[in-house]
């Protein structure tokens, strides 16, 4: 049977100037599988080795010339061969023969007379062990070019807590070196809070042999003013995040990463999600979380707390009129001073003072978080503290700004026990305060659910009234109090709700605004009303003028002058005989777009009159740039005349002032025989009241027309009075 070859284990230099001993020695390195060349001397072997690179060599440490230990030496001189292992044959096996050998750079020695069975073994052996060494070395060599590529700092720590072994890492900082950590205990070198956290991070790594890590930020200048505590004050910080592992049942290995730019953006990027970019207060969002731990807290405590949800009143005038700028300006100077309101008072009960009570939701709209409620009264308090801020006059630029707020408040738990119902009742409550007057504080209840709701519920409707035909007007005479007669007839218009009746203009016409209804609602009366006003002029053969009111949205829509002229068109009525009725306010609201459209109007040729005149700005100097034909006298200061001496002089006045303006002058609200006779007196154009006729449908208006002079025959058939009848010519 044929021998099977050993697998090759490694090819070994044998050098030795004694044949015989080579011999012996290639012979023995055979059998245990080793390739082996030889030497004679140490020039031949050094030549050799050059050549054929082996995996080892021995070397027979007396040779004549070149001898083994020089041979040795001349090897490990060539850098790339500086890990080969060499194993110097000694003459005896004494100290000093092996001590040069070994300082030679020899791996091992065999000592002479060699034990021949066991040579194999040996070398087999050292190279095994040089194996293992190389790769021992390669481990290292990696270990170590990871370590340099790694920014963080490597410790070994031991349950106790102690280092073991601190490796700085090239982005760490310098917050400790090494030689102050290693041998050192945790508390000896982090500050007190720190270490403590570390070491039972340490622990509890050892327990579960799971990954664990911290956060935590020391001064930036240093260790020792951190243990001093100096890092209560605000002095630069670097976070740092320590990742610990355990390499063995009582030691763990620690990394720790400088997160301090992560931190900085972490914070930028929080900074731009929960602030609001105008005035740099926190935004919805932040406010919502704010919110949503005050509930929290609140709820275990057992404490109440207020949500404050202020408007600025008017704010899109301001928008409007001075542009967005002011307007960017304006929020800003809000937001600060409602900063200042807050910030000195027992709104904040926290240790830390923040301005995370406070916060812009968006628009002209700030909310205001109330923690540690005692009593009602006190958010009451803070809502007029905020009120009577807001009403301090801003100075911006050239501009001095003068705002009101409304505000609503809606209670925790008392109100709801949720952020959004508390945000939405604050809401609630501060459109209450709104509609209350503007400038006004109200505190949430449940009955302005249900006002909302009904609101909800009649604004649904009125989408659907004018496709539903349940509009229609009635007209109000206005007379001529000279002629006695009548020379023009106000639209009014009602609503015929299917569930509800007749509902009140008073009721629909700011819904109507809100929602932007206005216009088509009002479209729609301007047409039938001109086309009603042409049938009476065609069957009564007489200039009769038709009067309209326009709300301030109609107003302000670009088509107002298209829908005039097609409103005229359609009817065939004369554009002079068409009124329109415009408030101070609707006229006031934006100068300069006033005077462009009432160009346009007066372009068209209509009759523009000023309605309620008296209840708004009543500037004489606006009149007259307005250049309007006619003005009503609002119908507050005809009640009571002619006893009340008051009002009686403010008629007079304005009748006045408007003939000094070449207007004509309608009173309004006109109910008495004596108030008639007052208003001919002091010279008032016209009249309109329920003394010379009700609002009424348009039969009711044909047969008042066909008597002349006039006679109040009318019935309000909408509001069922009809208790005035009387013969104005008769009062002459
Ligand atoms: N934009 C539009 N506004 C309209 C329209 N139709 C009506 N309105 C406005 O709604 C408000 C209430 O109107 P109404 O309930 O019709 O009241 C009018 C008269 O009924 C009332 N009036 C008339 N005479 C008397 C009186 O002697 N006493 C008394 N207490 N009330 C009286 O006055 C209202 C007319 O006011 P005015 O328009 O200011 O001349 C009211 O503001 C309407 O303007 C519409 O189609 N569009």
């Amino acid at each position: 049977m044929a021998a099977v070859p050993l697998a090759r284990r490694g090819l070994v230099l044998v050098a030795d100037d004694d044949p015989v001993m080579r011999v012996l020695m290639l012979e023995m390195l055979g059998q245990v599988g080793l390739d082996t060349v030889e030497a004679e001397d140490g020039e031949q072997a050094l030549a050799s080795f050059r050549r054929i690179q082996p995996d080892l060599v021995m070397l027979d440490v007396e040779m004549p010339g070149m001898d083994g230990l020089a041979v040795c030496r001349a090897i490990r001189q060539q850098e790339q061969h500086a890990t080969v292992p060499i194993i110097m044959v000694t003459g005896a096996d004494e100290l000093a023969s092996v001590t040069s050998a070994y300082e030679a750079g020899a791996t091992d020695f065999v000592s002479k007379p060699i034990n021949w069975p066991i040579l194999g073994h040996r070398v087999l052996y050292v190279l095994r062990a040089s194996d293992a060494i190389s790769r021992l070395r390669l481990a290292d060599a990696q270990h170590r070019a990871v370590m340099a590529a790694i920014p963080d700092t490597f410790f070994r720590m031991n349950r106790a807590g102690y280092y073991l072994d601190y490796e700085q890492g090239h982005e760490a900082s310098g917050v400790f070196a090494s030689e102050r950590c290693v041998g050192q205990h945790l508390q000896q070198v982090l500050p007190e809070a720190i270490a403590q956290q570390m070491l039972t991070q340490v622990h509890s790594v050892l327990a579960s042999q799971h990954v664990g890590s911290l956060d935590y930020a020391l001064p930036q200048n240093g260790i020792a003013r951190a243990r001093a505590g100096e890092h209560a004050v605000a002095a630069p910080v670097r976070h740092f995040e320590a990742r610990l592992v355990a390499t063995g049942p009582d030691e763990v290995l620690g990394l720790v990463r400088d997160i301090s730019e992560r931190k900085r953006n972490e914070e930028q990027i929080r900074r731009l999600a929960y602030c609001d970019s105008l005035t740099g207060i926190p935004n919805r969002q932040a406010f919502l979380e704010t919110l949503e731990a005050e509930l929290r807290r609140s709820r275990k405590d057992k404490h109440k707390f207020a949500v404050l949800f202020m408007d600025l009143d008017a704010f899109k005038r301001i928008n409007d009129t001075l542009g967005h700028d002011v307007g960017d300006h304006l929020l800003k100077a809000v937001s600060e001073r409602l900063r200042e309101t807050i910030r000195p008072s027992d709104l904040v009960s926290r240790t830390e003072a923040d301005d995370s009570n406070l916060a812009r939701l968006g628009g002209d709209e700030f909310t205001i978080l109330i923690p540690d409620l005692e009593r009602v009264d006190d958010a009451l308090a803070v809502a007029q503290r905020v009120k009577d801020a807001m009403c301090r006059p801003f100075q911006l630029d050239s501009h001095e700004i003068f705002v009101t707020a409304s505000i609503g408040i809606s209670l925790y738990p008392d109100d709801g026990e949720d952020c959004s119902s508390l945000l939405k009742f604050a809401d609630t409550a501060m459109y209450h305060a709104k509609n209350c007057g503007k400038n006004n504080a109200k505190m949430y209840s449940s009955s302005l659910t249900m006002q909302i709701m009904s609101h909800v519920q009649l604004e649904v409707g009125l989408r659907k009234a004018l496709q539903n035909q349940e509009l229609y007007l009635l007209y109000q005479p206005q007379i001529d109090v000279s002629s006695a007669t009548i020379v023009s007839v106000e639209a009014l218009v009602r609503w015929r709700h299917p569930e509800r009746g007749i509902i009140s203009p008073t009721e629909f016409i700011p819904l109507a605004e809100e929602t932007g209804l206005i216009v088509p609602i009002g479209e729609w009366v301007l047409r039938t009303a001109c086309q009603q006003a042409r049938q009476w002029q065609i069957s009564d053969d007489r200039p009769l003028r038709i009067a309209v009111n326009l709300s301030a949205k109609q107003f302000k829509d670009e088509n107002l002058s298209q829908i005039v002229l097609s409103a005229l068109q359609d009817s065939g009525m004369p554009a002079e005989l068409l009124e329109l009725e415009l408030t101070e306010g609707t006229l006031m609201d934006d100068a300069r777009a006033t005077m462009q459209t009432l160009e346009r109007l007066r372009a068209i040729g209509v009759y523009l009159a000023i309605d309620d005149f008296g209840t708004g700005y009543s500037s004489m100097s606006y009149l007259k740039r307005f250049n309007v034909s006619a003005l009503k006298i609002d119908r507050s200061f005809i009640t009571g005349l002619p006893q009340d001496s008051e009002n009686a002089a403010i008629t007079r006045a304005i009748i006045a002032m408007a003939h000094g303006l070449k207007l004509n002058v309608v009173a309004e609200g006109v109910e008495t025989n004596e108030q008639l006779r007052m208003l001919e007196q002091c010279g008032c154009d016209m009249v309109q009241g329920y003394y010379l006729g009700h609002p009424s449908p348009p039969e009711n208006i044909a047969l008042m027309l066909a008597q002349r002079p006039v006679l109040d025959g009318s019935d309000d058939n909408d509001s069922g009075d009809s208790s005035v009848h009387s013969k104005f010519p008769e009062q002459h």
